[in-house]
Parts: C-alpha cells; structure tokens; sequence
C-alpha cells in the first residue's frame, strides 16, 4: 500500500503475515469471515442463480452429519441445484468418524485443516494431514477417524461405469502431484485422480501468480465445484463478475460462461471438481 505516500489507509497484504501461518489456513479464516460480517446484517456475498452459485463463509449452514460421529456438514452444492454431485465441508471434532456413503456411491475426501486416519479392511490405517486426500470407490468399506479436529472439502456422486473398467482407493496429496502440459494456459495444474477412463471425474488443482488469468473463457458441458484455497481474484460466471477470496465456492452449471483472474500478492489456488470420461448424451 502507499501509505508513505499517506493516501492508502487499507492495510497493504503483508507477505509475511501469509507465510506464518499453515497452507489453506484462510480456508477456515477468511478475510471476510463471518465475524468481520456479523455486525451488518443481511449481508452475504453469497449468490444462486440458475447456472452458477457464489456460497461464501457468512453463508455456511452447520448440521450434524447424518451417519457420521461428532461430525458437522455443511452442505454447498447438491442435486437440488442441478448438480449430479454433492460438495460438502466437514468439520469434525474430536473423537469423530465418519459415515459410508450410500449404495454405488463415490467419494473423495481433501483435508484442508487438522488431520484424519483412514482405515480400511485390507491396507493398514493412513494418516492424511492437510493438502492429502483419498478417492474410496463406490462400496468401498472405510472410516475416516479424527482424535483433535479437522475440515475436509468431500464430494460424492453416484459412480458411472463404463464396460469393465473399475477404480481403485487412491491416497495422495497435492504436493507429490506432477505438473501437468497446460498448452495455452498459464496457470499450473495438478490432476488428484488417474486420467484413466475408469474414472469419472478429475479433481483439478489450479495455481495462477497475481495477474495471471484462465485464457479461454469457457463454456463447456462439465460442471465444477470449486473450493478457493489460497489467494484472491476476480471470477465471472454469466454475466457477472465476483471478487472472490480463499474460502469461497462455487457451483457452475454446465454451459456458463466461466474465467478467472488473480489478484493480490500471493498466488491463487483452487481445488476443481470436473466430470470428466463419460459421453455427455
Ligand atoms: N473454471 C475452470 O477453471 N475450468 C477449467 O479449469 C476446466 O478444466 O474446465
Ligand atoms: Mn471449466
């Protein structure tokens, strides 16, 4: 900021501040977190229209979590909306586990606060800390246990097969991702799930540095669900453009009109749903 200069009175975005503190930790403390809010009432940024929603932190509804223990959710994106999966968080406190999910149903799990265990039948139990996550195929038996606390971001939806093919449990974490041929983009991207076509959709992990943009202003038959994990920008869905910041999400329906451009002093990254492998007909 140019305070110096005395004309800029906001607090210019320290780069130290950012450093000290866990990755994805404005997840879970955003700027314009409720507390900043809660003296201005009825004010949300959070909006719902017909192909895209903007759902940002003031606007989270807590509810236990049917099947799961000590367990809240928050549900963001869900079939009522259009959608043919389910984006929620989870908050889980201490001494929580989670529920399965229902019959033929896929789930992906990314930690972005705290840590849980995952157990299976087969493999010994896995600890996922923040930034790891786990792809459980549809009716496969596991629990997620929590002994302090942690937040996931999960999706789930119902698994489409194709001929033969089948997934398998996938346990990794972003930072071990390889970067991936973006021709004619110049964000960076990480793919969490194998491209394979056993697989029905792809979690993208997106990187841009400040003033870096999505070249394409895309319309496509995909449908996203994207949790902003670091950084800050401008998103336009449609006609409308958002100032958008680490912790906000967002629901596009297929078709809109989609771009992003990256602001501030810090990178931005954001965590994608994409269904990806299957015949749109
Ligand atoms: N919105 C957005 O970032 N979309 C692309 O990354 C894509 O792969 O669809
Ligand atoms: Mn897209």
């Amino acid at each position: 900021s140019k305070s110096d200069d005395g004309f800029c009175s906001a607090p210019s975005i320290t780069e130290s501040d950012e450093k000290t503190k866990p990755i994805y930790w404005k997840v879970t403390n955003p700027t314009l977190s409720p507390s900043h809010l809660q003296d201005l009432p009825g004010y949300t940024r959070s909006v719902y229209k017909r192909d895209h929603a903007l759902i940002t932190p003031e606007s989270h509804v807590y509810s236990p979590l049917p099947d799961w223990t000590n367990t809240l959710g928050a549900y963001l994106i869900t079939p009522a909306m259009g959608s043919h999966f389910v984006m929620f968080f989870a908050k889980m406190k201490e001494m929580s586990s989670s529920g399965l999910p229902p019959k033929d149903i896929e789930r992906l799990v990314f930690v972005v606060e705290g840590a849980v265990t995952l157990t299976n039948t087969s493999s010994s139990s896995t600890k996922l800390t923040v930034d790891s996550y786990a792809y459980l195929p549809p009716n496969f038996y596991h629990s997620l246990d929590c002994v302090e606390s942690a937040t996931l971001v999960v999706f789930e939806r119902r698994y489409e097969h194709l001929g033969s093919h089948t997934t398998e449990l996938i346990v990794g974490s972003t930072d071990k991702q390889p970067l991936l041929e973006t021709p004619g983009e110049v964000f960076e991207l990480r793919k969490l799930l194998p491209v394979s076509l056993a697989y029905d959709f792809n979690i993208h992990i997106m990187d841009f540095q400040p003033g870096e943009f999505l070249n394409v202003k895309e319309v496509h038959y995909n449908q996203h669900g994207l949790l902003l994990l670091e950084g800050q920008g401008i998103y336009r869905l449609g006609d409308n453009w958002y100032p958008v910041q680490a912790g906000d999400v967002i629901w596009m329906a297929p078709f809109v009109p989609q771009w992003y451009g990256a602001l501030g002093k810090n990178r931005s990254r954001y965590l994608l749903y994409k269904d990806v492998n299957r015949n749109p007909l």
